[in-house]
């Protein structure tokens, strides 16, 4: 029999680090060939253009393929597969396959996929990794207690997707077969705590492993040999249980309501930056203003020939050069994302 070709699901929750943890996984990637399929969040293809602009040898903009039309287990069928199908069928099939799901996307679909007659026989989930943004969760942010969540919404009809940041968070780590806690840097001392208590939450024998930057050695990442497409029952999703009013077998996965719409994304474009510290600090002031969840895009500086990549996780922006503006038009570009109900016009006047 060939051997299955091993694919990695990267998942986690907006700006947890799946990106920078793929990015150290391409540079260390000790002779793999590594496939990437990366589902965006909005039009700008921002984590593409990340990795694709890093100078990583292995990594050639062939190797890197974006979904951009909505979330990948809402379009696996429209989407994914075929992805996969073209790239499995390349002269040349790569070693691994890794797939980066935005950050709003549920995994459980997605490793549901693998079981498809044209996929099943060709490759394998080699294992689930979620990356949590370790502070976020310390804070409480997306820290779900799913019992207690769960007796509250029996109790209250009315509350169903009323929390989808803590629905996403469970069904994220209900999945998982390797648990990344990242950003320990900021966690001061904290970190084994925090370490516990999602130990707790996490299905038996799941790794709880802290990082910085995502820096796991590719041998801890990679060849794990879950199969984890064989024991999907096991990874309970916890929004199933919200469909009050649908058919309470309806595990199709085509089913589109898992509480995207809760969330809206957009790109605004603003003039060329002048100060990229400043600029910081106006995208920090515009991001408390009005609970903007993330956001990240490219930009140009005056009278500079490097491209300005920024990173927004809540108000905390990162922005650095990362490669030379070679033919981007001048300007920025932002992909800016939030729960539904953003004041777009707000936003875009407040960033120009
Ligand atoms: N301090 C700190 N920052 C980090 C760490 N890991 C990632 N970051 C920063 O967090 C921001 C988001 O990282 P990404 O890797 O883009 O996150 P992501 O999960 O791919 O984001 P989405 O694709 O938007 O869901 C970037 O500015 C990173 O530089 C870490 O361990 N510590």
């Amino acid at each position: 029999m060939q051997s299955k070709i091993p694919a990695t699901i990267v998942t986690g929750f907006l700006g947890a680090g799946k990106t920078t943890l793929i990015r150290h996984l391409l540079q260390n990637a000790g002779g793999r060939r590594i496939a990437l399929i990366i589902n965006e969040f909005g039009d700008l293809g921002v984590d593409g253009g990340i990795l694709t602009g890093c100078g990583i040898e292995t990594c050639t903009e062939d190797d890197v393929v974006e979904l951009s039309n909505g979330c990948i287990c809402c379009t696996v069928a429209d989407d994914f597969i075929p992805t996969m199908e073209a790239l499995l069928a390349r002269p040349v099939p790569p070693d691994h396959i890794v797939i980066e799901t935005s950050g709003l996307a549920l995994p459980q679909p997605l490793v549901r996929a693998f079981n498809w007659p044209g996929l099943k026989t060709k490759v394998t989930v080699d294992g689930v990794i979620t990356v949590l943004d370790g502070p976020a969760v310390a804070a409480g942010t997306f820290a779900a207690d799913v019992a207690a969540v769960d007796a509250q919404r029996a109790q209250d009809d009315g509350l169903d997707h009323e929390t989808p940041l803590s629905e996403l968070y469970a069904d994220q780590v209900a999945c998982a077969d390797m648990i990344v806690v990242n950003k320990t840097d900021l966690l001061d001392g904290a970190t084994d705590a925090l370490l516990a208590r999602i130990r707790n939450e996490a299905r038996d024998g799941v790794q709880v492993i802290p990082a910085v930057m995502g820096a796991l050695p590719a041998d801890v990442l990679l060849g794990r040999g879950q199969g984890a497409e064989d024991d999907i029952a096991a990874r309970h999703e916890v929004h199933h249980h919200h469909h009050h009013d649908e058919d309470d077998d309806h595990h199709d996965d085509d089913h589109h309501e898992h509480g995207h719409d809760a969330f809206e994304s957009f790109v605004v474009e603003t003039p060329e930056v002048d100060d990229p510290a400043a600029f910081a600090r106006k995208l920090s002031q515009v991001i408390r203003d009005h609970g903007i969840l993330r956001l990240k895009g490219f930009a140009s500086v005056a009278g500079k020939p490097m491209r300005l990549t920024v990173q927004a996780v809540g108000p905390r922006v990162d922005h650095y050069f990362d490669r030379p503006l070679g033919s981007d038009t001048r300007g920025a570009r932002l992909v800016v994302i939030g729960q539904a109900g953003l004041d777009r016009p707000a936003i875009e006047a407040a960033l120009r």
